[in-house]
């Protein structure tokens, strides 16, 4: 086992899709037990890099590593030990939360039990409620649960807490915590400042399909924006993002906002 190389690592990625450059030349990494955010707005490229990086997608130039393995040419290994959240597409509607989570337990050799994941996840309330009838929120915490199932060296969240309430929130973030605190690394996508802020242990500023900063929100608001630093680390995150790219990562949130509302039903 490659244990010694980052959790993940690109170099020199590049992605263009006909005339657009979605990626143009990103360089990361992700040490073992880390939460890595890539915070951004719409198009700035999170997706991509995720996709690259599980290897749903193969780079235009430059080469990406998941626990030391090639995502597209080690597809197999990296599934074994690489979860990533899946589609809603991926919930059967008639199952209840319970059956979805054993399900996704039976695909595995050595699963975390439903009953914990259930709990950890914030669900145990709505174990026996069938997916068709749970709330946006709800759908996605047991997404990400899904993922969970699997006890995975690396955990992949494109957007997770997109449609969620301020508790589920919290406790998407308290299970994202846990798997970090047990020794997993985890890489999420968000444009919400106030997530990468509270959540990720280093963030990585994406702006147009570049790198405009990485480190921890601490550091990157006392380099970039100190005046702020009193204010919060995600009004700071903020600052940051506009002084580097002369744009604001908010317009962006008020549409996760709108989304929000679609929680309480
Ligand atoms: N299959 C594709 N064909 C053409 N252009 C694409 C394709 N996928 C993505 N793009 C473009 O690449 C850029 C980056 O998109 P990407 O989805 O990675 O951004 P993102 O940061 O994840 O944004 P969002 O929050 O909207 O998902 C955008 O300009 C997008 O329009």
């Amino acid at each position: 086992m490659s244990h010694h190389a980052p959790a993940l690592e690109a170099t020199g990625l590049v992605k263009r899709y006909g005339t657009v450059t979605a990626l143009a030349g990103i360089d990361l990494t992700a040490a073992h037990g880390e939460i890595l955010g890539l915070l951004g707005p719409n198009g700035a490229g999170k997706t991509t890099t995720i996709e690259i990086l599980t290897g749903l997608r193969a780079p235009t130039e430059g080469r990406a590593r998941v626990l030391g393995l090639d995502p597209v040419r080690r597809r197999a290994e990296v599934r074994e030990r690489v979860a990533v959240q899946p589609q809603q597409a991926a919930l059967f509607e008639h199952q209840t939360v319970m059956e979805t989570l054993r399900l996704w337990a039976s695909l595995h050799t050595d699963p975390a039990g439903p009953e914990e994941v259930v709990e950890r996840m914030g669900l145990t309330a709505s174990r026996d409620v069938r997916v068709h009838r749970l709330s946006g929120g709800q759908r996605q915490r047991l997404l990400v649960g899904t993922a969970l199932v699997s006890r995975p060296e690396l955990l992949i969240l494109d957007e997770p807490s997109t449609g969620m309430d301020p508790n589920a929130r919290l406790d998407l973030w308290a299970a994202v915590r846990g798997h970090r605190d047990g020794g997993g690394t985890v890489l999420l996508s968000t444009h919400s400042m106030e997530e990468a802020a509270e959540l990720c242990d280093r963030v990585a500023l994406l702006d147009r399909g570049s790198l405009a900063a990485l480190g921890t929100p601490a550091d990157l608001v006392s380099r970039h924006a100190p005046e702020q630093a009193d204010r919060g680390l995600g009004f700071g995150l903020e600052q940051v993002f506009r002084d580097l790219t002369g744009r604001s990562l908010a317009d962006a949130d008020t549409e996760t906002d709108a989304e929000t509302t679609q929680e309480t039903r």
